[in-house]
């Protein structure tokens, strides 16, 4: 029986599909796999039970995922799988973020008397301009970044896009309106709204700076449904001072932020709805089962992907360092007893491998011992069909 720790509420939909073999339960006791949203993981202790971890949803940085790789935990989220639920809140901030509707809506709900009247007298206040023809900058063309990217496009905005990393299959999915810029200074100095779709990382904290500030134009409207330390908040708040900056609009609650008049704060509900939630926690579990099944990996953050179709009736699974002569190790032992390899596979993300070893015989207890006995071997796993 498998044991799977959910540490937030994932949706039923996904955690059905575990069946009968496996209980999830609410404690980290004995846990194979744990299933995690947005709780911070950096503090937690991992016990040696942990196999796998998995994010239903995109951004890792709650989780210390090299950490994990040294403890031969492999991290998994669900790229994707809430992109359209984030697509479709960052078209709501874009027009919140240009008509004063939340502000003209606070302000109706305060009217008691005359109130068709009133309405009238005041609603000049409330002007904001159309999104129609002016200048999007989308930095991140990932999954939501594209989608952003086409859907704001297809609004009728004149949309410019910078990803120096984007993958062949984002590219696929772009429109061909979007124009490509080289730089990220094009999208600063250019856009009148500018959003921001990429991971938080060392690099990438504070992207929106007193400098980046400095370089954007006056009136400009932000949009972070990324992560909050994406955006310097001491500069943004200077920026807003100084007129650059007309309208952040932010995912991401934090200390100091509420109650700007020109902040709008939304709770963290870019992947609140049901359809993501049911996406990501489906994609989630049935990562987890076929690793913790077949020891597939797809989609992890801190190992390669690695999949065999599995014919025979046993399966090593070996987590090491991604470093020379480690597979003539390895396969040594096991020619050594006279067994017989019937397929194998060997990839390598970074300064981590994942070797996967079919044979027909069960390789002994001893020389699984003699495996793990390699310097640089994490862990090894033995299944059987
Ligand atoms: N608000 C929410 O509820 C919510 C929901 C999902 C994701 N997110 C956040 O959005 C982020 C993006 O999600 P995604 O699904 O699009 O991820 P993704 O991995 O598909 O896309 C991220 C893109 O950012 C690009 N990138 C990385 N560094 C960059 C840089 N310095 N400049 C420009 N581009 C850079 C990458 O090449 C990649 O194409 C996540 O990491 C997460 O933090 C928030
Ligand atoms: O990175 C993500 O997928 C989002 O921030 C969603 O977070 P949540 O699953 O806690 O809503």
């Amino acid at each position: 029986m498998n044991k799977i720790y959910t540490l937030n509420k994932i949706s039923s939909k996904g955690i059905k599909l575990f069946g009968e073999n496996y209980l999830v339960q609410d404690s980290l006791e004995e846990a194979d796999a744990i299933l995690v949203r947005s709780a911070k993981m950096h503090d937690m202790e991992l016990p040696v039970h942990v196999k796998a971890i998995a994010r239903a949803g995109a951004g890792v940085n709650n989780i210390p995922v090299e950490s994990c790789a040294e403890k031969g935990i492999v991290v998994f989220n669900t790229p994707g799988a809430n992109a359209n639920a984030v697509k479709e809140i960052v078209i709501a901030g874009l027009l919140l973020s240009s008509r004063k509707i939340v502000e003209g809506i606070n302000w109706a709900g305060t009217l008691t008397e005359n109130v068709a009247k009133e309405v009238e007298a005041g609603k000049s206040a409330f002007i904001g301009p159309e999104i129609l023809g002016k200048k999007l900058g989308v930095i991140g063309l990932g999954a939501i970044g594209v989608m952003v990217a086409n859907a704001a496009q297809a609004l009728g905005m004149d949309v410019i896009g910078y990803d120096p990393y984007i993958s062949v299959d984002a590219a696929w999915g772009i429109s061909r309106h979007i124009h490509h810029a080289l730089s990220l200074e094009e999208i600063l100095t250019e856009a009148d709204y500018i959003t921001i779709h990429v991971p938080l990382t060392p690099t990438t904290k504070n992207m929106f700076n007193d400098e980046a500030f400095a370089k954007m134009k006056k009136g400009v409207r932000i949009l972070n449904f990324s992560r909050d330390t994406l955006v310097d908040n001491e500069a943004i708040l200077r920026a807003i001072q100084e007129g650059i900056v007309e309208k952040y609009v932010t995912d991401f609650p934090v200390d100091g932020l509420i109650g700007h008049p020109n902040i709008l704060i939304i709770p963290h509900l870019g992947a609140s709805t049901p359809e993501s939630e049911e996406n990501c926690a489906v994609m989630a579990v049935k990562q987890v089962k076929d690793y913790l099944e077949n020891g597939n990996i797809v989609n992890s953050v801190n190992f390669p992907q690695c999949e065999m179709s599995w014919n025979a009736a046993f399966r090593l699974t070996i987590i090491h360092k991604n470093i020379p002569a480690m597979i003539g190790k390895i396969t040594n032992i096991i020619a050594e007893e006279g067994i017989n390899i019937s397929d194998m596979l060997n990839k390598s993300k970074g300064e981590w491998a994942y070797t996967m070893i079919d044979t027909d015989t069960k390789v002994t207890d001893q020389n699984v011992q003699n495996i793990l006995d390699i310097d640089d071997i994490i862990n090894v796993r033995v299944l059987s069909k």
